[in-house]
């Protein structure tokens, strides 16, 4: 016996370090592979302290396998962030598929990952975000009841970058408030990058405001789409090249596609006033945030102007509300309002102050998770 013991023990790989120090923020990740259907995919739970891991699944291209972890855990860990920041009974998570949406998506891929949620068994719930739609989580859906963000003829909420647009027009209405004291959004102008689900529906709304809008995408279709809607409204529209968005001339900069696009790159260009989008991560680095500061260029910390797609899917947790859901999302104006004005007053960042409010909800709730609290922690309306 003692024999096998001891030759079990030299196939034993040692651990690799490098990979549990990558994720040391993280309390689990799950690597999800199904060779029949093509799913490779990495779901990410960061920190389940107010509840579980809610946050949608990205399906995009990535080069390595490093890449697609790098962006899983840092999603990941925003989403903690801005379920604190909002209010809601839930932590951070995210998950990513690696590949291209516009070639291998198929629904067995989606029933695949569903599949894998499933065996999560409620630390994780997930759907819509980058290159995925609420179609796709229609066929995870028929896998698993830990979907959110489902078509209202399936018991769901619907799309939720309708919500994160509204979200994104209440911080564009408060930093305008904030620093022309005028919150009028028609008056200002803004550069838009990328319009997608929540881009082009955030440019609608500022054209029929009657603002100047500067826009750019990869995508010529909604583009041109775009373009012909301007004709309708009082509004202006230029068409910019891609690098160009940075330098325009523009009093608000609003990124609504890749993360990191505040680099060390693209931050002496910068000619705005102010930054308020809905991308996950514009920041590269923390030390961006500080060399905005000093700048003189407002940030909007992301995590609070693009929650409200999260609200809507958090909430429909309780039974689909949209009236609840447009009260919450509202909250956004003075939540952003609110930290800009702390951030003044101590003299720090804007993320640093978001920051803040975001660990004192995490210790509060943590001190509350005692031996009595456990039980009473809420119950969703988990759609059978
Ligand atoms: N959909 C939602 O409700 C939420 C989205 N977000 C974030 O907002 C951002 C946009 O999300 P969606 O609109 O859902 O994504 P989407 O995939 O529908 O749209 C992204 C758009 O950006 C364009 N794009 C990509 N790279 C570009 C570049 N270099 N220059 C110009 N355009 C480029 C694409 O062609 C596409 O039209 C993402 O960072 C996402 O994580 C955050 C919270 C919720
Ligand atoms: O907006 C969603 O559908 C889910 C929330 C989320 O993943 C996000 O806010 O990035």
């Amino acid at each position: 016996m003692e024999v096998v013991f001891l030759k079990q023990l030299e196939i034993v790989k040692p651990i690799e370090k490098n990979t549990f120090e990558t994720i040391a923020n993280h309390e689990q990740v799950m690597f999800c592979n199904d060779p029949a259907t093509g799913l490779q995919a990495i779901i990410a739970i960061h920190d389940t302290t107010l509840g579980p891991a809610l946050g949608g699944t990205r399906m995009y291209p990535y080069e390595s396998v490093d890449e697609a972890l790098e962006d899983v855990l840092r999603l990941s860990e925003g989403m903690t962030y801005k379920c604190a920041a909002s209010g809601l009974d839930f932590g951070g998570g995210k998950a990513v598929i690696i590949g291209d949406p516009k070639k291998d998506k198929s629904p067995a891929l989606f029933r695949a990952f569903g599949q894998f949620v499933d065996s999560l068994n409620g630390r994780f719930y997930t759907g819509t975000d980058m290159g995925t739609t609420t179609d796709d989580f229609v066929e995870a859906y028929k896998e698993t009841n830990f979907i959110n963000g489902i078509p209202e003829a399936y018991g769901g909420s619907g799309d939720s970058s309708i919500s994160t647009a509204r979200g994104v027009i209440h911080a564009l209405e408060a930093t305008n408030e904030y620093l022309f004291k005028n919150n009028d959004l028609g008056t200002r102008t803004y550069a838009i990058q990328g319009l997608g689900k929540v881009g082009y529906k955030v440019a609608e709304q500022l054209l029929e405001a009657g603002a100047q809008i500067y826009v750019t995408d990869l995508n010529q279709d909604v583009l041109r789409q775009i373009k012909t809607k301007a004709k309708d409204t009082n509004g202006e529209i230029h068409e910019v090249e891609s690098n160009a968005i940075y330098s325009t001339n523009a009093d608000i900069f609003i990124p609504c596609a890749m993360g990191a696009i505040i680099n060390d790159q693209t931050i002496g260009q910068l000619k705005v006033r102010a930054i308020v989008g809905s991308a996950n991560n514009q920041l590269q680095t923390l030390n961006h945030a500080k060399t905005l500061h000093e700048k003189g260029i407002l940030y909007a910390p992301d995590y609070i102007v693009n929650a409200g797609g999260l609200i809507q899917v958090a909430d429909e947790l309780y039974g689909p509300n949209s009236k609840r859901v447009l009260v919450k999302t509202k909250a956004i104006y003075r939540s952003l309002y609110d930290i800009y004005q702390q951030a003044e007053m101590d003299a720090i960042t804007t993320v640093e102050a978001a920051n803040r409010k975001v660990r004192s909800v995490l210790d509060e709730q943590r001190n509350r998770n005692n031996f009595y609290s456990r039980k009473r922690r809420p119950k969703w309306n988990i759609r059978e």
